[in-house]
C-alpha cells in the first residue's frame, strides 16, 4: 500500500460519503412528504370514523414494495420491515387524531 493508494482511497471514501449524505437528504425529504399525506389521511379517517389501519391496503403495499426491492437490488425483507416500521408510526399518528377527535 503506497501513500498514493491511501490518498486515492481517502478521496473515494469522501465521494461516497458525499453521495450518501445527498441520498440521506432525499430519504428525509421523501419521508417528510409521505408523512404530510398520511397526516391528511389520518384527519380524513378521524373525521369520517374510518379505522386507523387497513390491512388489505398494507398487504398490497408490501407485495408491491417487495417486487420493487427485488428490481432495485434491495433486500426485500429489509424493504418490508422498513415499510412496516413506517406504517406502524402512521397508524400511531392516526390513533392520536382519533383520540383527539380531529
Ligand atoms: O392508506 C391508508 O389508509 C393509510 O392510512 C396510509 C397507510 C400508509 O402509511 O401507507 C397507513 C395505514 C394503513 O393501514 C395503510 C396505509
Amino acid at each position: 500500500m503506497t501513500d498514493d493508494d491511501t490518498a486515492r482511497a481517502a478521496a473515494l471514501l469522501k465521494e461516497h460519503r458525499a453521495s450518501i449524505d445527498r441520498l440521506d437528504a432525499i430519504l428525509v425529504y421523501t419521508l417528510g412528504e409521505r408523512f404530510k399525506h398520511t397526516q391528511a389521511v389520518g384527519r380524513l379517517k378521524a373525521e369520517h370514523d374510518l379505522p386507523a389501519s387497513d390491512p388489505a391496503r398494507e398487504a398490497a403495499q408490501i407485495e408491491r414494495l417487495e417486487d420493487l426491492a427485488k428490481r432495485a437490488d434491495l433486500d426485500p425483507e429489509f424493504a418490508k420491515a422498513f415499510l412496516n416500521f413506517i406504517i406502524r408510526e402512521v397508524i400511531h399518528h392516526h390513533e392520536k387524531f382519533q383520540d383527539e377527535g380531529a
